[in-house]
């Protein structure tokens, strides 16, 4: 992958994973300037005070033009707006990507304001981040060891898949490629739907009383189970409404198990009980203790 390289990258929405991305790109030597534009000039300004960017622009004219590569970096609901304005600025050998947590709502959006998705739009979801938000999160090894799934149309064009491949290993990520429908799905089931889960839990709790009271007493397990509540409002709430047939679906599935689970203690189903909990320790452990030990044959050291 040696001649990757990208002259000018523009970042559109500057956060936690634009900026990861813009640091990790730099990090590698694998880009000439990174411009980012937006909607906040402080966040813009912080961007380039932490040295994550080289400029910035609220110009999208300006933080566009001559750029290889533009990355869509905003809340998902928004990226119709930035998509619209792009449009008119768009290239031949300009190459858009987007990281949003949700593809078929990206699909319509891009439909909607193209007729048809552009062959050089290539629709792509980076399974890295955290609960915190902003450039100041941004880290230079987010991506590394993780995925990122591409969802290319069969009318998406080859170099440009070829092209946001190479920029996600570049970062250290394993590129997959996924269809739309699937990717929202599985991701419905495996990020969206637990993250409204950990939402409503804390939500249900804080307001069946003092927070503080009941937080007080609350054991590690907890703060593990319910981290990813304190991830940012506004992106969850669009991913709830972008991904909505698919995340009702999880939870349909899901209040069906709880049912299962409420019935077996409801009526002292110790067998029932023990074969859950038994099924679902063996299925995470199988996963992460797989996934640990990789790790640890890859970097014995680590
Ligand atoms: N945070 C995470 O763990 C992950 C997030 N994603 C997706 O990546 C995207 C960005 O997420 P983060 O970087 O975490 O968010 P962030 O909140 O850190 O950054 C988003 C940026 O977009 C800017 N923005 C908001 N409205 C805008 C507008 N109207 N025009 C231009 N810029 C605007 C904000 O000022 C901010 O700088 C979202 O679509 C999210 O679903 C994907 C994978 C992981
Ligand atoms: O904080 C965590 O553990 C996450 O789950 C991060 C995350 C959030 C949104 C995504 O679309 C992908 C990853």
């Amino acid at each position: 992958m040696s001649k990757f390289y990208i002259n000018k990258l523009a970042i559109v929405g500057l956060g936690l994973m634009g900026g990861s991305l813009a640091r990790a790109l730099k990090a590698q030597g694998s880009v000439g300037e990174v411009v980012a534009t937006g909607r906040r000039a402080a966040s813009l300004e912080k961007g380039l005070a932490l040295g994550v960017i080289d400029a910035w622009t609220l110009d999208m004219k300006e933080a566009v033009a001559n750029a290889d590569v533009v990355v869509i970096a905003t809340p998902t609901l928004i990226a119709e707006k930035v998509l619209a304005e792009l449009a008119p600025l768009m290239t031949p050998s300009m190459i858009v990507t987007d990281v949003a947590s949700v593809k078929g709502n990206m699909q319509r959006a891009a439909e909607r304001v193209f007729g048809e998705v552009p062959a050089n739009f290539v629709m792509g979801h980076p399974i890295a981040g955290s609960e915190q938000s902003g450039v100041e999160a941004a880290t230079v090894d987010l991506f590394l060891d993780h995925r990122v799934i591409l969802t290319p149309l069969s009318t998406t064009a080859e170099p440009a898949i070829a092209l946001i491949q190479a920029m996600w290993e570049a970062c250290g990520a394993e590129v997959v490629c996924m269809d739309v429908a699937e990717h929202d799905a599985v991701l419905a089931a495996t990020s969206h739907l637990p993250h409204v889960l950990a939402y409503t839990l804390v939500d249900a709790l804080a307001q069946n009383g003092s927070a503080a009271d009941i937080f007080r007493f609350a054991a590690g397990g907890f703060r593990d189970f319910t981290r990813i509540a304190s991830s940012d409002p506004t992106m969850w709430h669009d991913i709830a409404l972008a991904n909505k047939e698919a995340i009702l679906q999880g939870i349909d599935d899901f209040s069906a198990h709880l049912d299962k689970v409420r019935a077996a203690i409801a009526s002292g189903d110790g067998d029932t009980l023990y074969a859950t909990f038994d099924r679902a320790k063996r299925a995470r452990d199988e996963h992460f203790l797989g996934q640990y030990l990789s790790r640890q044959k890859k970097s014995p050291s680590s």
